[in-house]
């Protein structure tokens, strides 16, 4: 029988060794959980077992301690002088475990948490115990165009099936990637204009018909996004804005979700175990199910088939030497779904709500599009690509300040490359680096005067500019790094639907503000809206209750 100091010897060796696999070989999985955090204690326990007054107490001390001495020596460690990131400075609750940026982004606020934290601490921070998260332009630039994607993205992997979003090897993501591309381009867009025109004249209608009563034009336009983005994936509109609500609970449910998967994708190795439940993934029925309906109605249309997103998907044209897997192509779609119109239709509803808050900024897009619209009689073709710098300055100001994806991007220094070096930093291989699109677009360094105030004629060429404040400045006060404006991200694993995104919000936005003066509804709060934006990858927002009345 084991003695006391035998079963402690045993512990303090056993729980190192798991230690030492996990630091080492990162097993992931429930099989090597089952035997490092199960099978080993239990087989301690067992040896344990005389020691104690019952099993309950031989199993309750054995685990504890063996659990213990894990967290410990993990611990002491992170925080040693022999981690390759002890150089960098960070919170001691960030080095210590990823859990305390896990509660971070369960609150919705790590863009405004990242961004305190780089103001405290500088250029590079720890924000992880193998992560730093960068500032600075060229390590930005860097981390995006040539590092592939971190373990964040794990969470895309649904048994085995991983959409583009969520494959990180550069080679694997190019080829899927071109498929993508295929599909939205210039010609594509043009093909699609007529798609946007018939959402754009449907709501138009829509919203004339409910001006009298409030109008929550932040869900209107979501419908508005869901109906387009199904038109240029599977051939036809979901059909929101005609029913005037979230029918199929789509887009409550992609809120959820990304809420669900951006707190899990910060401890990834969870993922392996919620997947391993059984009807885990059952709320994903209802996009799946919306998804499935859409392919069977493009199926059973008698019209020569669009070339959508899904055509290139499966590569309809049949130009690839290797035929893409449906349940792929199908994932992909719904993918593609969610990605487009919870960004577009959240910059649309935020621009509203700046211009809303500044008057004086909407009354001159008025004007503007008074000067290019009013002379098309009562239906002008808002999808004409007319140029509107003003009203495109204050899209490119609302994606500055409050860029659709808020918080950090997370891309992952290559295992056996040696380590890499970002901008000054060499920084190990296997660490995970981040660029957060709010930090950088709110640096005084790249955006200034005012980094922090929605003023879109930092957008505009002028000789001279007059502040909020009155005050007037030359064109060399202005500090505009376009090079670091980066909404749609930057490289590679950039957005592929960016073209269409700016066709629909320059369209749509025209479309409301030519045809109707949008102001607060009495009783709502701008702020309330502003304090409901958070991140959840995408960003989370509250209601925009609005009166309309029309103008023409
Ligand atoms: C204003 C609207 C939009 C914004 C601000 C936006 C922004 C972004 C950003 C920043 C990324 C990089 C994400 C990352 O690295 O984690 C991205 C990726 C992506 N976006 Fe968009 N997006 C918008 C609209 C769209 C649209 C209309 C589509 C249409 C299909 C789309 C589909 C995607 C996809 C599939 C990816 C992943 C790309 C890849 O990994 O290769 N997005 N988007």
């Amino acid at each position: 029988m084991a003695s006391l100091p035998d079963v402690t010897m045993l512990t303090l060796l056993l729980s190192a060794g798991t230690y030492g696999v996990y630091h080492w070989f990162e097993p992931a999985g429930l099989g090597s959980a089952g035997a490092l955090l199960l099978a080993i204690p239990l087989y301690i326990t067992l040896q344990a077992r005389h020691l104690y007054s019952s099993a309950f107490w031989a199993f309750a001390f054995t685990f504890f301690s063996y659990y213990s001495l894990i967290i410990a020596y993990t611990i002491t460690y992170r925080l040693s002088s022999f981690h390759p990131l002890a150089q960098y400075p960070g919170p001691v609750a960030c080095k210590v475990s990823k859990l305390w940026m896990t509660f971070v982004v369960s609150r919705g606020y790590t863009h405004k948490y990242i961004c305190e934290l780089h103001n405290i601490y500088g250029d590079v921070v720890r924000t992880g115990p193998n992560e730093l998260s960068f500032r600075d332009d060229k390590a930005t630039i860097t981390i995006l165009k040539e590092v592939e994607k971190g373990p964040y993205y794990d969470c895309r992997n649904q048994k085995g099936v991983i959409p583009l979003d969520g494959i990180k090897s550069f080679h694997d993501h190019a080829i899927r990637r071109k498929l993508w591309n295929k599909a939205f381009n210039i010609t594509s867009a043009k093909e699609h204009s007529e798609d946007l025109k018939s959402c754009v004249d449907e709501l138009l209608h829509e919203l004339d018909r409910k001006r009298t009563g409030v109008i929550d034009i932040a869900a209107w336009i979501s419908f508005l996004s869901y109906d387009f983005m199904g038109h240029i994936v599977f051939g036809s509109p979901i059909g929101m804005v005609k029913a005037g609500r979230d029918f199929t609970g789509f887009a409550e449910l992609a809120d959820s979700l990304a809420y669900i998967a951006n707190v899990i994708s910060h401890i990834p190795w969870i993922w392996p175990f919620l997947q391993s439940i059984p009807n885990a993934d059952a709320p994903l029925e209802i996009p799946r199910k919306v998804c499935k309906d859409l392919v069977s109605r493009r199926m059973k249309s008698n019209n020569t088939v669009k070339r959508d997103l899904y055509y290139y998907l499966l590569d309809e044209d049949g130009l690839e030497s290797v035929k893409p897997d449906e349940t792929v192509a199908l994932m992909e779609g719904t993918t593609a779904i969610i990605a487009g119109s919870d960004t577009a239709s959240t910059m649309m509803a935020h621009t509203l709500f700046f211009l809303m808050r500044h008057r004086s900024a909407l009354k001159r897009v008025q004007a503007e599009l008074d000067e290019l619209y009013n002379g098309d009689g009562a239906h002008p073709d808002y999808t004409k690509n007319i140029e509107t710098p003003y009203l495109s300055a204050c899209i490119n100001e609302t994606m500055r300040v409050y860029p659709a994806l808020l918080a950090a991007l997370q891309r992952r220094v290559e295992l056996g490359s040696g380590g890499k070096m970002i901008a000054s930093h060499f920084v190990p291989e296997g660490t995970q680096v981040t660029a957060s699109l709010f930090t950088m677009h709110r640096d005084p360094r790249h955006f200034s005067p005012i980094p922090e105030t929605f003023w879109p004629d930092r957008w505009l060429s002028q000789e001279t500019y007059v502040l909020p404040s009155g005050e007037t400045i030359g064109k060399d006060d202005i500090v505009l790094n376009r090079s670091v404006y980066l909404p749609f991200s930057l490289g590679q694993q950039n957005c592929p639907g960016k073209m269409f995104a700016n066709m629909e919000m320059k369209a749509v936005l025209s479309a409301i503000l030519h045809t109707f003066d949008i102001k607060p509804a009495p009783e709502t709060n701008l702020d309330d809206y502003e304090n409901s934006i958070s991140d959840v990858y995408i960003t989370h927002k509250g209601p925009l209750p609005v009166k309309l009345t029309a103008r023409r």
